[in-house]
């Protein structure tokens, strides 16, 4: 997260650190607790890691200095990539992760509510991206988790930013004009969270950007909202 601030202990139980271990282990990218057996991430996270032997979820945490080889963390029995996805920057990056034994909820994990298709024409105006990732272009991964507003942006207004691609309707956009705040490197598959009406939604999953947090060049964000039929049916 590029501007962002550090987050307290339980101000974002929904957040998760996806570890993969191949040679070595390392954090990859976000997720989104959406019910105690499923995490929603980017489809770009794991494709072409798609064994879930390798993967280990660590919810609960505020710093990654929190992660060692003693550290409980969920397996995943299922990865489930959504059968259109080719690349983020076209759509459809959204993944789904079946832990291998449902978790208990706690204080420090807890779902996030997901937005029903009729809330697709909602302009949410308190919406936050969060992530462990670089500050700033050419950085590291950081110890706390990080958090920043970003204002809603129209599709409008972000396709004239992003002339040379299209912009989907399957994407949400949220940045500054100005720049400033940002998702980064580390922070995609993770949660675009917005309150509304005193209840937090999974939004949008970090998705793709131009570079981080430069002007006119917003954040790119899946439209959580427009994928409910394929997450009702690919869960129950
Ligand atoms: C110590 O451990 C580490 O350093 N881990 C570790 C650390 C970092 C990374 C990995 C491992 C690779 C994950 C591979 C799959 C994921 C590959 C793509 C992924 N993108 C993003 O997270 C954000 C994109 C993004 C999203 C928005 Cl909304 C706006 C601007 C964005 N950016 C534009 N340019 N940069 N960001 C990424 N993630 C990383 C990189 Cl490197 N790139």
């Amino acid at each position: 997260i590029v501007g962002g601030t550090d987050s307290s202990p339980g101000e974002w139980p929904w957040q998760v650190s996806l570890h993969a271990k191949l040679s070595r282990q390392r954090h990859l990218c976000g997720g989104s607790i959406i019910s105690n057996q499923w995490i929603l991430t980017a489809a770009h996270c794991v494709v072409s890691l798609e064994n879930p032997n390798i993967w280990r979820i660590y919810a609960g945490i505020l710093r990654q200095s929190e992660i060692n080889e003693d550290t409980p963390f969920y397996k995943v029995e299922e990865i489930i990539v959504h059968s259109q996805y080719k690349h983020a920057q076209i759509g459809y990056d959204i993944a789904l992760m079946k832990l291998a034994k449902p978790m208990n909820f706690t204080d420090l994990q807890l779902p996030i509510c997901l937005p029903s298709k009729e809330d697709a024409n909602i302009f949410y105006t308190d919406c936050w991206v969060i992530g462990w990732g670089y500050r700033k272009e050419r950085g590291r991964v950081q110890d706390i988790l990080q958090k920043a507003p970003v204002p809603f942006m129209s599709k409008e207004e972000c396709q004239a930013r992003y002339r040379r691609h299209r912009i989907g309707d399957k994407v949400i956009c949220a940045g500054y004009d100005d720049g400033g705040r940002d998702a980064c490197k580390g922070d995609s598959g993770g949660p675009l969270s917005c309150r509304h009406e005193e209840v937090w939604y999974l939004v949008g999953i970090t998705s793709w950007g131009e570079g981080c947090a430069r002007p006119r060049q917003p954040g790119v964000y899946t439209k959580v909202a427009d994928y409910s039929d394929w997450i009702l049916e690919k869960t129950t």
